[in-house]
């Protein structure tokens, strides 16, 4: 009898030193991952004005920092990945529309696309990602490491409301100045007949896209005023499961 209790403590307390160890990993893992995002962001940020300044012009100056854009953008999916493997308290959902719809502008739409690269609607999305991005992965490392001066968490949970809309203005439009080069290009296209037998218009892919910003972006940012008012106010907010 007294062998068996002493057998349990011994697991229970096997399963907590495991469970310890696996949220020191956790921790380690996003505390390199949030630093590495942060001086990602922070280089481009550098690269932009840098480009500016010595150019003088924005022309130019997407094509001068695609390759680094593409880089840090598309590892942002790692983001997923943890909300997936539940490192990380955030809906898998909420996650992937986001880190999604930022990759799909990069690669699908601004980097394929040459003759919009200059538009002034691809600088707005481009600041306003930098501002947003070099915010949110220094409040998690500052979070992680416990010591987050109060002006980052205030920046975190109060510059988004300006940011989103901004933001989200600058993707539509630049995927709207897209469409007449899509249509006449026929890009990413697939007219029938073909041995597939499978018809694909990006045109229209496009639209849709553009109009799925209605319903997906107000639930993104209510999401985050949600997130606002538990971080800023101490309010306790009950989640819904995926
Ligand atoms: C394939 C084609 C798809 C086409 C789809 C088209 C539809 C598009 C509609 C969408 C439009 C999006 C437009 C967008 O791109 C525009 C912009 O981004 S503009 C710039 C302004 N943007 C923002 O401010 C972004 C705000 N969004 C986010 O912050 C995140 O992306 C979001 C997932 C929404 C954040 O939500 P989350 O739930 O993670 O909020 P929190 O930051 O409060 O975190 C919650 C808890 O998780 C901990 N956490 C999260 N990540 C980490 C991490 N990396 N390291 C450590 N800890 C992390 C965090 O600390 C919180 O924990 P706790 O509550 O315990 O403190």
């Amino acid at each position: 009898m007294a062998s068996s209790e002493e057998d349990g403590a011994a697991e229970e307390k096997e399963n907590n030193n495991k469970k310890r160890t696996k949220s020191a990993l956790a921790t380690a893992w996003l505390t390199f991952y949030n630093i590495a995002m942060t001086t990602g962001w922070l280089v481009l940020t550098l690269a932009m004005m840098r480009f500016y300044v010595e150019k003088g012009t924005h022309k130019g100056l997407y094509r001068s920092i695609a390759r680094t854009l593409k880089f840090f953008q598309t590892f942002a999916l790692v983001e997923v990945g943890h909300c997936a493997i539940g490192i990380v308290k955030t809906s898998v959902i909420v996650t992937g529309v986001q880190v999604c719809s930022r990759i799909f502008m990069v690669w699908f739409v601004t980097s394929s696309i040459r003759q919009i690269q200059n538009e002034e609607s691809v600088i707005l999305f481009l600041v306003v990602w930098t501002v947003t991005e070099i915010t949110r992965y220094s409040y998690y490392t500052f979070n992680l490491l416990n010591h987050l001066p109060h002006f980052v968490k205030w920046a975190r949970y109060n510059f988004f409301i300006v940011l989103y809309p901004l933001g989200v203005i600058g993707e539509l439009l630049t995927i709207y100045a897209a469409l007449p080069f899509v249509r006449r290009s026929g890009m990413y296209s697939m007219r029938l007949p073909n041995k597939y037998n499978v018809s694909f218009d990006y045109y229209y892919c496009l639209i849709i896209v553009m109009l799925s910003y209605i319903p997906l972006f107000p639930q993104l940012y209510f999401h985050m005023l949600r997130q606002r008012r538990k971080v800023l106010h101490g309010e306790v907010i009950v989640e819904k499961d995926d």
